[in-house]
């Protein structure tokens, strides 16, 4: 373990995730936001509109970001890491482009990155890195100096990711009833995208079927149900399955659907399901609608039991995860040879995205890895 008290070269850390609105005037400028040259139907984000106004217009992304900011640098405090950290989004205020121009005033030169996404994707990697590289062409427009900016690996396999998301499935399972507990299914769930898009997840070369996208999750709900299995001695039965599915229907995105997935279960006398949002870093909106409100709805009507197991959101262990990644990249960059550590079969995931990572259906520059146009 390189010493994580030093983060040279970098000297500010950035919490880099989606957004979301914070009241019912937000919710409609949000989603344009979101969806600006994406081709989402119409129909499909009035609909989406109508999950956020069930919850007041607010979605609970940037509360939970708020209190990831909080257990960051607690955690970096408690073990002397002196290490600014901001906080900027891609498709709401802060807006990434505004706290970058603030750090750069600050006169921070080496900027690392936490995206708030665990995998490799287009959606989940690549998208970030180009939203990156519009924010710093903007500042170059207005004449600032650039700072060097890099990206943490993925971290879907650190074990400070993983092992919250354990207890989440014990405590699930916990709470079932005892006659029908033994018996539950365990349903890992994340973000459908295009079939294309998962096909062609990770570096150019590595891809099968599914690419880099369906192997990490499949690698981190077998380290789940491994783990589940060692400490329950029982033998729970899992799949992965898919949620949240927009885009124009004769397009293939990833299947099942959790929603088909419970009928499925159900139809074959499962008697309950867990579903584990391991697609997923904190409660936000795709959880609290899409699972707990939509997929809920389904169990009930099924009479299905189902619980949805936590999001590792501002978990101690994950804040201490993300200071060890820093230790370790920052002491690669300084030339030092460092174990990285992770668990399952995959092993660390690269520190640069090659080219060709993750590719997007139209090129648009992208930060943070090989191909990037900044130093
Ligand atoms: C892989 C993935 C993650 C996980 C990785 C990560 O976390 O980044 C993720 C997270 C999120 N997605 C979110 C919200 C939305 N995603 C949309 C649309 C889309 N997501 C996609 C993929 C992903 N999305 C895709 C392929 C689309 C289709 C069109 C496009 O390629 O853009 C749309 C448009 C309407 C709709 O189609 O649903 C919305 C509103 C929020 C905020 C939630 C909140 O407010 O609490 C979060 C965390
Ligand atoms: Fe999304």
């Amino acid at each position: 373990m390189p010493d994580v008290r030093d983060a040279s070269p970098y000297d500010a850390l950035l919490l880099l995730s989606f957004g979301g609105p914070e009241g019912p005037d937000d919710v409609v400028p949000f989603l344009e936001n979101v969806t600006r040259g994406r081709g989402i139907p119409t129909e499909r984000l009035k609909e989406v509109g109508q999950h956020y106004f069930l919850f007041g217009g607010v979605s609970p992304i940037n509360d939970q970001n708020r209190a990831l900011l909080a257990a960051l640098r607690e955690d970096f405090a408690a073990h002397g890491l002196d290490l600014p950290v901001y906080w900027g989004n891609r498709n709401w205020a802060p807006y990434l482009t505004d706290t970058l121009r603030e750090m750069v005033r600050d006169g921070r030169r080496r900027v690392l990155v936490l995206a708030t996404s665990a995998y490799a994707s287009y959606s989940g990697c690549r998208q970030y890195r180009e939203n990156l590289a519009d924010a710093l062409a903007t500042l170059e427009q207005e004449g600032l100096e650039l700072p060097k900016v890099d990206k943490l690996r993925h971290y879907f396999n650190h074990p400070g990711f993983v092992e919250p998301m354990v207890d989440g499935v014990l405590r699930s399972l916990a709470e079932l009833p005892e006659d029908i507990r033994d018996g539950a299914h365990i349903a890992f769930c994340t973000h459908s995208i295009p079939t294309a898009a998962a096909d062609t997840s990770g570096p150019a070369g590595e891809h099968g079927d599914g690419g880099a996208y369906v192997r990490q999750h499949l690698d981190v709900a077998r380290l789940i149900a491994d783990a589940v299995r060692e400490r329950t001695g029982v033998d729970h039965p899992w799949q992965l399955v898919y949620q949240s599915r927009s885009g124009a229907p004769h397009i293939p995105w990833l299947e099942p659907d959790i929603c088909d997935h419970l009928e499925e279960r159900h139809a074959a006398g499962v008697p309950a399901v867990v579903m584990a949002p391991i697609g997923f870093v904190s409660d936000h909106m795709e959880v609290i609608y899409d699972l707990d409100t939509e997929a809920k709805a389904k169990a009930e009507e099924l009479g299905l039991p189902v619980r949805r197991s936590a999001t590792v959101g501002a978990d101690p262990r994950f804040a201490a995860a993300i200071r060890e990644l820093i230790g370790e990249r920052a002491a690669t960059e300084r030339g030092q040879d460092v174990t990285p550590c992770a668990l399952g079969a995959l092993g660390a995931s690269h520190d640069l995205c090659p080219v060709g990572c993750c590719p997007a259906r139209a090129p648009r520059p992208a930060a943070a890895g090989a191909d990037s146009p900044y130093a």
